[in-house]
């Protein structure tokens, strides 16, 4: 079915729902704890993008009653150094949250240092404890992004169960946790990337489609399937007008809006979900602590 006016999947206004939420929560929860919640974000290097995401993650934090222990960290930083730092904040019991914010400098060894974390308090979902939970499907933390899609589509009702779901990326952050998530959901789940054959054959057989490959604008009409509810996980930053740089997704938006059903904007769709769904865990950790 195609269509003119398809549904925009607002992440932005359903992200600000979770946080008023968990606001509330952190509120009645406090008087029994004792103490506020806390996050600590650890972001070695000064790239661009990544200081804004911290930035945000430690305002969202303000906003709700969650206390920041963020530690910023030159390139240079050794492996001991932040293994140290980890060692200390798993042995913190003010912090119910410790996450590393990717991409790291080259010299170091981010898998060493996420599998450091306490998987407790792993809020990003990226221990190997918490991604074999999730491929047993048991309770415990998960990775934000695709968690936050997962939420999305349940927020507008979207169905999953017997659809066809092709995630495009197999990324340890979004997409493998993605293909788990959309199988969970009972989805007939494909993973496509860099090396699939025949890609675009591929996604116009999803009447779920997913990108997470960060190639701006790669979707166009002819790679989705009429009525397809979209969703789109790129973030990239292509020059714009005046010297200004914009910021566009993985699908050519313009070019796909009038033949899907639904589709999540770029920004205002999966990156305010991300942030949401990291408060959020942090708040389930903190709660797991009640006696
Ligand atoms: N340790 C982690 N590292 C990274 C993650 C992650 O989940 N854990 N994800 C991304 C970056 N990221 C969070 O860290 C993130 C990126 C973008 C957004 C977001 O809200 N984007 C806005 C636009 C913001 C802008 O103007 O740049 C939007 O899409 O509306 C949130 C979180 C990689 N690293
Ligand atoms: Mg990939």
């Amino acid at each position: 079915m195609a269509n003119d006016t398809p549904q925009i999947l607002d992440g932005k206004t359903t992200a600000r729902t979770i946080k008023a939420r968990l606001k509330a929560e952190i509120e009645s929860l406090q008087p029994q704890m004792g103490r506020p919640p806390g996050l600590a974000v650890l972001l070695v290097g000064d790239d661009p993008a990544s200081t804004i995401y911290v930035r945000n993650k430690q305002k969202a934090c303000d906003r709700i009653g969650i206390s920041s222990f963020g530690r910023t960290f030159p390139a240079s930083t050794s492996q001991s150094e932040l293994e140290e730092t980890i060692t200390a904040l798993n042995e913190d019991p003010r912090v119910d949250g410790i996450l590393v914010q990717l991409p790291l400098p080259n010299h170091l060894d981010a898998v060493a240092l996420l599998h450091r974390i306490d998987p407790q308090k792993d809020v990003d979902g990226l221990h190997a404890t918490n991604l074999g939970k999730l491929v047993r499907s048991e309770i415990g933390l998960r990775s934000c992004t695709p968690e936050g899609v997962m939420y999305l589509l349940k927020e507008y009702g979207i169905e999953i169960s017997g659809k066809n779901a092709v995630v495009v990326g197999r990324s340890i952050l979004v997409g493998k946790p993605m293909a788990l998530m959309l199988l969970e959901a009972n989805a007939t789940v494909t993973v496509a990337h860099s090396r699939s054959q025949n890609l675009s054959e591929i996604t116009r057989s999803a009447d779920i489609l997913v990108s997470a490959v960060g190639r701006p604008q790669m979707i166009t009409s002819e790679w989705v399937k009429p009525g397809a509810v979209v969703i789109d996980v790129g973030i990239n930053r292509i020059p714009g007008n005046e010297g200004k740089g914009k910021l566009v997704g993985d699908v050519d938006m313009t070019a796909v809006k009038p033949i899907c059903s639904a589709i999540t904007p770029v920004p205002g769709g999966i990156g305010p979900m991300t942030v949401a769904i990291l408060l959020q865990n942090t708040v389930w950790s903190y709660r797991q602590k009640i006696a």
